[in-house]
C-alpha cells in the first residue's frame, strides 16, 4: 500500500504528543527527529527533510496559538500543511493553447509509464472535454512501443499517427503535426522514446521535437516506485528539457513517498497527475492537500466522491445513501458496489481515502482481493433473491446450503457474511452523522482522550476535526454544485 510505512511513523511520531497540554523543548525535539527519519526511511531528499522539519519545528516553536487547538493538534495542523506546500499547495493545470492544437509532449524512462499515461491523458481529455486528441508514436527503436500506442488507442478509440521505425523521430512528428491540423484535432499527444537512462542522444532528439513542436506541455512520466531516482531523473530532463510538469506514476503500488514528497521543491516543477493502476481510466489530478492528507492517514473523502461521482449517477448515489441510512443495504446492493469499485480500482487504495481508514486494522480483515471477488459473487449468486435482500434471514441452514451450491467452504461463505455486517454496519454509523470515521482519524494521530466536544460523538478530539469536518462539507458542497452546473451545460 502506497505510503504505509511513512503513515504509520509520521502518526507514531505525533502521538508522542498525546494528551500534552504544553510541549517542552525537549518533546518537539524527539518529535522532529522522528519526523526526520520517518521521512529520511521514505526515501524522500535530504535537503528537502531538512527545510520541511525546519519548517515545521520553527511555526511550532511559535506555534500560533489557535482558539481550542491544544499542541499537539497544532503540531498535526502545521506538520499537515508544511506537507502540502512541500508538494505545491494547488493543483496545477494542463496548459492549453489559444489555437489548436494543444501540443503535449510525453517524455521519460522506459517504462515509467509514458505510452500508458499518453492514453490515460488522452481517454480523460476525449471524456471531459469531448476532445479529439491525435497520438503521434515518435519511439522508433521499439517496434513495441508503436503496437503499444496503437493497441492503447483502439483501446480508447483515438487515433495514432505513426510511420514506423525507419523514420527520424522529428520527420514523424513534423508529419504528425501536419496530420493533425488537417484533421483539426484539438490535442496532439506525442510519445516520445525512453531509454533505460539519460543519454545525450535522447536529449538531443527530444529537443528536437521541442523545438520544432513548441510544446504547450512537456510531461515528464515517472515511477513513483523509483523513490529517489524519479527524483534524480525529473531533476535531469528538466535540466535538458525544461519540463511543464510531471506525471507520477504507480502510485497504486507500495511507494514510499520519496517521490511525491521531493519532486516540486527539487525541480520546482508541479505534480500534474498522478497514475493509479493499470487501467487507462486510472489518472487523477494531482492535488497536494489531499495528498497530505493520504500521507498523515487522514483520508482523502474528495478524491473518494470524485471518483464515484465519476462512476455513477446522482440517482444511485442518492439511493445508495438512503439505503445506508435505513440500514437496508442488501447482497444485491454490496454486488452493485463490487463492480463498481472494481472499476474504480484497487480496493485498499479505496479504502484508504475513508479518514481514519487508512491504518485501521479492521481494513486489514476487509479481505476483498480482486481474486476473491468471483468467489464473493458466487456465494452471494447463490442465494435467493429473499436471502440477497434480507440477510438476517442467513441462518446455519440456508448457509450450509449456500456453500454447496456454490463449491467454496462454509468458512468462506461465514466470512464474507461476517463482513459484509462489519461493512454494513460501519457505512450505517458514519452516513448517519455518527463520526466514527472521524474519531478513528483523531485517535490514529494521537488526538483522543481529548476532552469531548459538545454535538460530536462522545470522547472525540477537539476543534481541530469539527474545522476539518467544516472545511470538507464546504469543499464537498462546492464540488457538487460546480459538478451540477457542469452537468446542466452540457446538457443545454
Ligand atoms: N500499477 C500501475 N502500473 C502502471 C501505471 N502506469 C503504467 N503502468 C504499467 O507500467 C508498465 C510500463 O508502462 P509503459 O507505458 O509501457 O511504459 P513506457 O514508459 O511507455 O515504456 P517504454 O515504452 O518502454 O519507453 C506497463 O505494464 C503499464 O501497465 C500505474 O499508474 N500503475
Amino acid at each position: 500500500m502506497a505510503f504505509e510505512g511513512l503513515t504509520e511513523r509520521l502518526q507514531k511520531a505525533m502521538r508522542n504528543l498525546r494528551g500534552k497540554g504544553k510541549v517542552s523543548e525537549a518533546d518537539l525535539r524527539e518529535t522532529m527527529r522522528e519526523i526526520r527519519l520517518a521521512l529520511l526511511e521514505a526515501d524522500v531528499n535530504f535537503t528537502v527533510v531538512r527545510n520541511f522539519v525546519k519548517r515545521v519545528q520553527e511555526r511550532s516553536r511559535g506555534a500560533e496559538v489557535l482558539e481550542g487547538l491544544n499542541p499537539a493538534q497544532q503540531i498535526v495542523k502545521i506538520v499537515n500543511e508544511e506537507l502540502t506546500k512541500t508538494m505545491g499547495e494547488e493543483a496545477v493545470p494542463l496548459n492549453k493553447s489559444e489555437k489548436i492544437p494543444t501540443v503535449i509532449m510525453m517524455a521519460g524512462l522506459q517504462g515509467a509509464g509514458k505510452t500508458t499515461t499518453v492514453g490515460k491523458l488522452a481517454l480523460k481529455l476525449k471524456k471531459e472535454e469531448n476532445a479529439r486528441p491525435l497520438l503521434i508514436a515518435a519511439d522508433v527503436y521499439r517496434p513495441a512501443a508503436i503496437d503499444q500506442l496503437e493497441t492503447v488507442g483502439k483501446q480508447i478509440d483515438v487515433p495514432v499517427f505513426q510511420q514506423g521505425t525507419d523514420v527520424n523521430p522529428v520527420e514523424i512528428v513534423r508529419n504528425g503535426m501536419a496530420k493533425a491540423k488537417e484533421d483539426h484535432n484539438d490535442y496532439v499527444l506525442i510519445d516520445t522514446a525512453g531509454r533505460l537512462q539519460i543519454d545525450e542522444a535522447l536529449m538531443d532528439e527530444l529537443k528536437n521535437i521541442k523545438e520544432l513542436t513548441h510544446p504547450d506541455e512537456i510531461l515528464l512520466v515517472v515511477d513513483a516506485m523509483t523513490g529517489q531516482n524519479a527524483v534524480n531523473t525529473a531533476e535531469g530532463f528538466n535540466d535538458a528539457l525544461d519540463i511543464t510538469g510531471v506525471v507520477l506514476t504507480k502510485l497504486d503500488g507500495d511507494t514510499r513517498g520519496g517521490a511525491a514528497l521531493s519532486i516540486r521543491e527539487v525541480t520546482q516543477k508541479p505534480i500534474k497527475f498522478v497514475g493509479q493502476g493499470e487501467k487507462m481510466e486510472a489518472l487523477d489530478v494531482f492535488h497536494p492537500d489531499r495528498m497530505a492528507s493520504r500521507i498523515l492517514g487522514m483520508g482523502d473523502i474528495l478524491s473518494l466522491i470524485e471518483k464515484t461521482q465519476n462512476d455513477y449517477d446522482e440517482k444511485q448515489a442518492k439511493e445508495l445513501a438512503e439505503k445506508m441510512q435505513n440500514n437496508t443495504f442488501g447482497f444485491e446492493d454490496f454486488l452493485d458496489q463490487l463492480e463498481q469499485i472494481q472499476k474504480m480500482g484497487p480496493l485498499d487504495e479505496i479504502m484508504k481515502m475513508i479518514p481514519g481508514m487508512a491504518n485501521n486494522p479492521a481494513l486489514k480483515n476487509v479481505n476483498m482481493d480482486p481474486k476473491d471477488l468471483e468467489h464473493i459473487k458466487a456465494i452471494i449468486y447463490s442465494m435467493t433473491y429473499e436471502e440477497r435482500n434480507n440477510p438476517d434471514l442467513l441462518n446455519p441452514s440456508r448457509r450450509r446450503r449456500i456453500s454447496r451450491g456454490c463449491g467454496r467452504p462454509i468458512q468462506e461463505v461465514n466470512r464474507m457474511i461476517k463482513q459484509f455486517n462489519q461493512m454494513k454496519d460501519m457505512m450505517n454509523k458514519m452516513s448517519n452523522g455518527n463520526m466514527s470515521g472521524m474519531e478513528q482519524m483523531m485517535g490514529n494521530m494521537g488526538m483522543d482522550g481529548m476532552p469531548s466536544m459538545p454535538g460530536m460523538g462522545g470522547g472525540l478530539g477537539g476543534k481541530i476535526s469539527q474545522m476539518a469536518m467544516k472545511r470538507m462539507s464546504r469543499k464537498i458542497s462546492k464540488k457538487m454544485n460546480k459538478n451540477k452546473r457542469k452537468r446542466n451545460k452540457k446538457r443545454k
